[in-house]
């Protein structure tokens, strides 16, 4: 009679699958039915079978349920069931993670685990799913065997693993019943063997993966020459390199696995680690070196590096001038500051010794004097001087616009803020420093905030809720006098007095004129000059708008004029003022430029031979040869433009004032 076997599985789905393996494994010497447990069945004789199997213990519990039949003569196996091979690369290609184990009842769940675990995937963390449950912590992946509906809606990644099929002991626990040929049972394990060598060889191709990578990593740490440590968020040391090593005292083998305490007998090295600072210094023996901390964004490890100075040094200047590419960073230092008036010198020794001070620093100054510079200059020399500037002039925006500016806000706050709200520049500038322009236009609503983040080192986003720590130097200035703002009550006394604690002057340009060649020299482009009598020019000017109107006044003149840059080439403005000590015109010189005056005004140019014959008849008696020298100088003052051919020459507005004057 030909043996017979009864599969009964949970559903279709299950019983498909796992009758395709008995199928494929047994099919040539037994006859075999599934069924799904709760299928409708007619003409069914369960005893007719010689071997239920059974999918699941709860299959068969169902099924006893439904059919009240003495099965005596019926061998009832529930089957054990394993993890199929083909799902095995998408386990091992999971990270390192948490993840939540999924099937229809409690008992398949601790079994999937199981079989995972046991088939040596050791790098997942597997959480039991549980009915009813919808929630688990940080959990965002679930491996399942096809029951992807069950999976609660917090996880966004499913492996599916597709249906478990039976273990190896279970087929050969059919067979051994049945009493099967011998030769079966080798075969059946040849084909069982063949898959589980291929899975085998993937599981081995991992871990020499692994190993090959943790080599890889080793080396690479050793190769760097900080000494290097890291420690989970329980304080075991998880990773070390050769330098740690010599600074511990202890090998990499007794050091891994053991708590920070157990190891560290520096007391330098385990207060840094204990604190705050991400920065601090540890003397190890003779040499002076820098630490580093850092910690994963996840919060579970922390990384300290040990550097020697001259190498932190090294990348603290390096860090620094990205800083500066990305404009974050002062750009200037007193040595960009041009001058050498006592004046001059004495704002910069003032502003390079309130720079090592804690303290706001107020600087005073006409508008172009070049108060932004020494801000940058005193940044450059503070403490802060590897963090950001940021510089904001305080006139230049509404009081609103200039709130969020400073202060940032939360999403929401108002139309147009944008998604995930916007960080002030008091929080940008956390770390470094604030350079706030024109103070003195400050309104009274931001005054009183600005005097807040003073007294107590923290912001309050608009629309914000919690307080921000921010640590910032703030660097002001005005043009105003602060104290008369004060007395008039237009700025706050209890705001000026904590900004003007330190505070210092820069002087205008008038009264630093000695300076004038040193800071042309430097603002004109290479190879020009000016002429000594433009420079004469320069110097008798009050500049009003000091190094800002100097410098717009150069490039005036360079865009204007040729290599020598003379009276002429500067703005309209300098050429109407008469140089100190300009040769008087002579009396023809005169005469030439009064007849070229007469003739603009009538809006015509006047030819070399009309010029000699006007000259004669007001008894100015010049050849055309003479006018047409005449001509030339005054050209060369630039009271006359020559016109070329016949087109006769007219006279320049710069010649038209010299007229006036004279
Ligand atoms: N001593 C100096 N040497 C070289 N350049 C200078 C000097 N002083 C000022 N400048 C230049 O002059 C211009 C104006 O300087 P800055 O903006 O620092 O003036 P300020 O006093 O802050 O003006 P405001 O009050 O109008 O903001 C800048 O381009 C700056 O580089």
């Amino acid at each position: 009679m030909h043996k017979q076997l009864l599969l009964v599985t949970g559903n279709n789905n299950t019983k498909a699958v796992l009758h395709a393996q008995l199928n494929m494994l047994l099919g040539d010497t037994i006859s075999i039915r599934s069924i799904a447990v709760d299928e409708k069945q007619q003409n069914f004789r369960p005893d007719e079978f010689q071997i239920i199997l059974f999918s699941s213990r709860s299959v068969r519990e169902e099924f006893f349920q439904l059919y009240a039949f003495p099965l005596e003569q019926t061998h009832l196996l529930t089957g054990k069931r394993t993890i199929n091979p083909e799902a095995f690369p998408r386990l091992l290609a999971l990270p390192k993670s948490r993840v939540l184990v999924v099937n229809d009842d409690e008992e398949s769940v601790n079994e999937t685990a199981e079989s995972i675990y046991q088939l040596g995937i050791d790098h997942l963390e597997l959480i039991p799913f549980q009915t009813g449950r919808h929630f688990y912590d940080g959990v965002t992946t679930a491996v399942t065997p096809s029951e992807k509906d069950r999976c609660p809606p917090s996880i966004s990644r499913i492996i599916d693993i597709d249906v478990r099929p039976f273990d190896m002991t279970t087929i050969i626990r059919v067979v051994d019943y049945l009493k099967l040929d011998e030769t079966i049972a080798s075969k059946l394990s040849e084909r069982y063997l063949t898959k589980m060598v291929k899975l085998q060889e993937s599981l081995l191709a991992k871990e020499d993966h692994t190993q090959k990578i943790s080599d890889h990593y080793h080396e690479l740490l050793n190769q760097m020459d900080d000494a290097i440590l890291a420690f989970n968020h329980k304080g075991v040391i998880t990773a070390v390199n050769q330098g740690m090593e010599k600074i511990l005292s202890k090998a990499a083998s007794i050091v891994i696995g053991s708590s920070i305490y157990e190891v560290i007998s520096n007391r330098t090295l385990l207060q840094f680690i204990e604190n705050k600072d991400t920065r601090g210094f540890l003397t190890i023996g003779e040499q002076e070196h820098v630490l580093y901390k850092t910690t994963t964004s996840s919060f579970s490890s922390t990384v300290v590096t040990v550097k020697s100075v001259e190498k932190a040094f090294e990348i603290e200047q390096t860090a620094r001038r990205e800083h500066r590419r990305k404009g974050l960073a002062s750009k200037y230092t007193l040595q960009d500051i041009i001058g050498e008036h006592p004046l001059l010198t004495e704002a910069k020794d003032r502003s390079l010794k309130m720079a090592a001070a804690d303290y706001p620093v107020l600087i005073y100054g006409e508008t172009g004097v070049g108060k932004e510079l020494f801000a940058h200059a005193v940044h450059h020399n503070s403490k802060q001087w590897q963090g950001p500037f940021f510089a904001v002039n305080c006139s230049a925006m509404s009081e609103s616009l200039l709130h969020s500016e400073l202060f940032g806000y939360e999403e929401g706050t108002f139309t147009g803020a944008l998604k995930g709200g916007k960080r002030g520049l008091f929080e940008l500038a956390s770390g470094g420093t604030l350079f706030l322009d024109e103070i003195g236009e400050l309104s009274t609503g931001v005054q009183a905030q600005l005097l807040r983040v003073l007294q107590e080192g923290e912001i309050r986003r608009i629309g914000g809720g919690s307080n921000i720590p921010v640590e910032n130097r703030i660097i002001a200035a005005t043009n105003k006098n602060l104290e008369l703002e004060v007395r008039e009550g237009r700025f706050r006394s209890d705001l000026f007095y904590r900004l003007n604690v330190l505070h210092f002057s820069v002087p205008p340009l008038r009264e630093r004129k000695s300076d004038l060649p040193l800071l042309c020299k430097a603002l004109l482009r290479e190879n020009r000059k000016l002429s000594p009598e433009a420079e004469d020019i320069l110097q008798k000017y009050d500049w009003p708008g000091n190094i800002r109107e100097l410098k717009s006044t150069i490039a005036y003149a360079e865009t204007t004029g040729g290599n020598v840059l003379t009276s002429g080439d500067l703005p309209e403005f300098f050429r109407k003022m008469r140089p100190r000590n300009a040769a008087p015109l002579t009396p023809d010189l005169f005469k030439l430029l009064d007849l070229l005056a007469e003739a603009a005004s009538k809006g015509e140019r006047v030819s070399l031979k009309k010029l000699a014959e006007k000259a004669s008849a007001d008894g100015y008696s010049l050849s055309i040869q003479q006018v047409r020298m005449r001509i030339q100088k005054l050209a060369e003052k630039g009271f006359v433009e020559k016109g070329s051919g016949r087109m006769g020459s007219t006279i320049t507005t710069q010649g038209l004032s010299r007229l006036q004057e004279l």
